[in-house]
């Protein structure tokens, strides 16, 4: 071989080198408030499925629980909290994003060949997508794999009717995933949310979890880019109009779409209440009967971690949409150095600070005393009974 061809083959070897790697594909995880994604992302972590997977999970509000209920090495969880995916942290994500896979290739993280984005449930995927397409280099990195949508069987009808965003995480699914099934027998109503759904998205998968059909396997089998694409389902995905249209002034009540503006929150506001010390189980039991009983419909979402009084090195999990909570989860323990109780409120057309109040009330240095909240309760009390107590 001449000294020619020798450096020929070492020009090929580095052409090669330097080709860029794969894109990443990426699933984005969606469904509104309280539907059950991170439920469903802990499961698939758990199987062990997304083991080489980088998590970016966004919360709404400055305090964030969601990342303390998944469990994934640190270093390849990172949380953008305080703001939605779609509107002012649609640049905190594209930072992200190329802050990730500059540490990757500089082996400053453990590689990962996927990567999971889990929105807060307020988030419009579309203008997510749009942007991650549109990016100038970020595309060559990465690639949009799956998008799936969490519906939950409960409260998703009224969900789909009463919020823009939640039309908008059902028409670009690509893969429905029905919770709490369990909680809704079969019934005209169950009926009448596929036909709601197949309305807005004809073409999506719907696996039920309850059933046990949204395993991790399934779901990335439902690859956007899987390019074994049936000849009916829909290009739409590649067509930036696509994402413009769910922002459109009806949609959203003619507001400007503003980098920054949370104009789709109109209405919308979030505080975060917590309390130092560990909380009496039947007062805080009452505090959620007298909120959900008053408010219900305003709570589009609460949740959080309490230490009761019991037993406060195991934290419950407090979970609730609307009037509805969850039986309280129990954990092992804390899952980090911050042993505050704390209940984040995520609110329609109420006012924070009526929250605020109500748990200063039960829960401030000027709480009244056991006898005096009963007393109190006994003419406020809601026919739903107590959750701890
Ligand atoms: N019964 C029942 N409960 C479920 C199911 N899926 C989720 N949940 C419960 O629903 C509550 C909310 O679930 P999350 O996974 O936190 O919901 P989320 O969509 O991540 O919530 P946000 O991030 O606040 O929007 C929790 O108490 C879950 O245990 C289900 O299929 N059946």
């Amino acid at each position: 071989m001449t000294r020619q061809d020798g450096r020929e083959v070492t020009a090929e070897a580095t052409r090669l080198q330097r080709r860029p790697p794969p894109p990443i594909p990426i699933l984005v995880l969606t469904g509104f408030l309280g539907a059950g994604k991170t439920t469903l992302l802990n499961g698939w972590i758990q199987s062990g499925a997304f083991a080489d997977a980088a998590v970016i999970i966004n919360e709404f509000g400055e305090i964030g629980i969601d990342h303390l209920l998944v469990e994934k090495a640190e270093g390849t969880m990172l949380t953008l909290s305080s703001g939605c995916l779609c509107c002012s942290v649609r640049g905190d994500l594209m930072a992200t994003l190329e802050d990730l896979i500059r540490r990757r290739d500089n082996g400053h993280v453990t590689p990962f060949n996927r990567l999971v984005i889990e929105t807060t449930g307020l988030a419009d995927p579309a203008p997510i997508l749009n942007t991650l397409m549109l990016h100038p280099y970020l595309p060559m990195r990465y690639r949009i794999d799956a998008v799936v949508t969490v519906v939950d069987a409960l409260h998703g009808a009224a969900t789909l009717d009463a919020h823009a965003e939640a039309r908008s995480q059902a028409a670009v699914a690509d893969t429905f995933v029905l919770t709490k099934t369990d909680l809704v027998p079969e019934s005209e109503a169950a009926a009448i949310l596929l036909a709601r759904l197949r309305d807005l998205n004809p073409v999506a998968r719907l696996l039920d979890a309850a059933r046990g059909e949204a395993t991790a396997e399934s779901v990335l089998q439902a690859g956007l880019y899987a390019l074994d694409e049936g000849p009916g389902r829909p290009r739409r995905w590649l067509d930036p109009d696509v994402y413009r249209a769910p922002h459109d002034h009806h949609e959203h009540d003619g507001h400007d779409h503003a980098p920054g503006a949370h104009h789709h929150h109109d209405g919308i506001a979030s505080t975060c209440v917590t309390s130092d010390g560990p909380l009496d189980p039947i007062a805080f039991g009452r505090f959620v009967d007298l909120v959900r009983g008053t408010h219900g419909a305003k709570l589009l979402r609460v949740k959080g971690l309490v230490a009761p009084t019991d037993d406060p090195d195991h934290p419950l999990v407090i979970h609730g949409v609307q009037h509805f909570f969850h039986p309280p989860h129990r954990l092992d323990g804390w899952p980090d150095a911050d042993h505050r109780s704390r209940l984040v409120f995520i609110l329609r057309d109420l006012d924070p600070i009526v929250i605020e109040r109500l748990w200063l009330a039960f829960f401030g240095p000027l709480a009244p005393d056991r006898p005096d909240a009963a007393a109190m309760m006994e003419s406020t009390r809601d026919s739903a009974g107590g959750l701890l107590a």
